[in-house]
């Protein structure tokens, strides 16, 4: 007789149970980034790193990353040591690592949005000229995974954006640099690596220190750590968003296999324990099928504990009454990627509202786009979907306001402006607008 497999323990609901609203805002609800300890130590390291500088990132570094630098030189890769980690992979690496960069490439070119202006019937020019950042900071996570994937979706849109000088920080737990990471980085052009993670990384980047250079926006996921330093540093620098732990919604109409269903849930809750895998079905037995899948997939996976945690914790497969049921929880737990597994994906579209990605119908495997499919993976996370949007172009440049008056657009203006200023008692505001009014 065989072993019947662990069960998962991954949480089954229904929409109808009573309590469904609470379990599901339970399973939902992510604390990332208002833990008190969390909040006082990254505290602490900034105010180090702001104070002290190298040396503060320095101990910073060798306390959380087990390493046992003396200065920042050691935590310091240069030019010529990225090239040389990209010329020395294997053949396979270096084509797949060149064939995503190309895609991502492609699809972020398209982004690129444009300078306009119009001309008013007086001569008066408007329009918006838009510039990109002189300096961009990529955090690229390396605590539990290496990410060389994270650079490429971070720095590519960057360099399309015109960033004048791409800064990546990346932290190296025990010392180990991942090569594909440090190729990765060569690919896609960064300017300059410095192996520094975690808050101290987010600190150094945000005030600058003697080898560090302040940036002028931080882009990038990260753990708890990561993301409670960069709210914090919001407004010294710009930040892109809050990514929080890695997320998946599958809907299937039951027409997938349920191992491919079971293997797509896990490939999101093997980042992290806290990462969120739930599964949405209105057919119970193809929801029973899956459970089965997860529990005779679970101990084949190379990261089994990682995974279990995850889907015990915060995982879920519910079971809902139909459709438009569906389309309305796919709605309030606005994720990060939503994989659409059912017949029509695109009849489903209009409906809609809030996801980070959408992956539509039974081939489109979420992980196709963690790598290579071509848009980008650094994705609002935790229902921030409701009100941001993917890393892209657009989050590496700003927009400058253009008005060019000619005599006669200044004259009619004035006088508008003049009776407002004046409305506002900001006299000195009138008599500039007046001084151009023609007599
Ligand atoms: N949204 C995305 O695009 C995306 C992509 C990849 C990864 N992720 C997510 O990013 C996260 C990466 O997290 P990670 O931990 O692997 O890497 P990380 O680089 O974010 O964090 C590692 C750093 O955290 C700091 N740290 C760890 N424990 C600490 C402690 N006790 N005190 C102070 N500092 C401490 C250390 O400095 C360490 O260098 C995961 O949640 C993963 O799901 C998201
Ligand atoms: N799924 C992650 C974003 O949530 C991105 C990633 C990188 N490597 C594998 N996956
Ligand atoms: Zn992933």
């Amino acid at each position: 007789m065989t072993d019947s497999p662990v069960s998962s323990g991954i949480a089954r609901l229904t929409t109808r149970d009573a309590d469904f609203d609470t379990r599901l805002s339970t399973l939902l609800a992510w604390e990332g980034v208002s833990d008190a300890q969390v909040q006082q130590r990254v505290d602490e390291i900034l105010q180090a790193v702001r104070t002290r500088g190298d040396a503060a990132l320095v101990e910073a570094s060798n306390r959380f990353d087990r390493l046992s630098a003396t200065g920042m030189e050691e935590l310091t890769v240069t030019a010529p040591r990225l090239r040389q980690a990209f010329d020395g992979l294997p053949a396979e690496q270096r084509e797949a690592l060149a064939s995503a960069a190309e895609r991502i490439r492609l699809y972020h070119e398209r982004q690129r949005p444009e300078s306009w202006h119009y001309t008013e019937a007086d001569g008066t020019v408007l329009g918006q000229q838009v510039t990109a950042l002189d300096r961009a900071g990529i955090y690229v996570p390396g605590g539990k995974a290496a990410y060389p994937s994270s650079v490429l979706m971070n720095a590519i849109p960057a360099h399309v954006a015109g960033v004048r000088e791409i800064i990546m920080v990346v932290p190296t737990p025990d010392g180990v640099l991942n090569e594909l990471v440090l190729a990765a980085a060569h690919l896609a052009g960064v300017d300059r690596v410095f192996t520094v993670g975690g808050a101290q990384a987010v600190a150094a980047l945000a005030y600058g220190t003697e080898t560090v250079p302040r940036v002028d926006k931080i882009v990038g996921p990260g753990n708890i750590y990561v993301a409670t330093a960069k709210r914090a540093v919001f407004g010294q620098v710009g930040i892109d968003m809050i990514a929080g732990p890695s997320e998946i919604l599958v809907v299937s109409d039951g027409g997938t296999d349920p191992e491919w269903l079971a293997m797509d849930l896990f490939s999101q809750a093997e980042h992290d324990e806290d990462a969120q895998a739930i599964l949405v079905s209105w057919d119970a037995e193809h929801l029973d099928a899956v459970e089965a899948a997860i529990d005779r997939l679970l101990p084949t996976l190379e990261r089994e504990g990682i995974v279990r945690e995850s889907l015990a914790r915060r995982g879920a497969l519910i079971q809902c009454a139909g459709r438009e049921e569906a389309a309305a929880l796919i709605n309030r737990i606005a994720p990060e990627h939503l994989e659409l597994s059912v017949a029509n994906p695109e009849g489903w579209l209009p409906e809609i509202r809030h996801a980070g990605a959408i992956f539509m119908g039974r081939y489109t495997a979420e992980a196709l786009g963690d790598y290579c499919a071509g848009p980008n993976h650094v994705l609002p996370t935790s229902g921030t979907a409701r009100f941001s949007s993917p890393l892209g172009v657009y989050d590496f440049q700003k927009r400058s306001s253009i008005i060019h008056c000619s005599p006669e657009g200044a004259s009619e203006l004035g006088k508008v402006a003049s009776t407002l200023a004046r409305g506002e008692s900001l006299t000195a505001h009138a008599r500039s607008a007046e001084y151009r009014i023609k007599e």
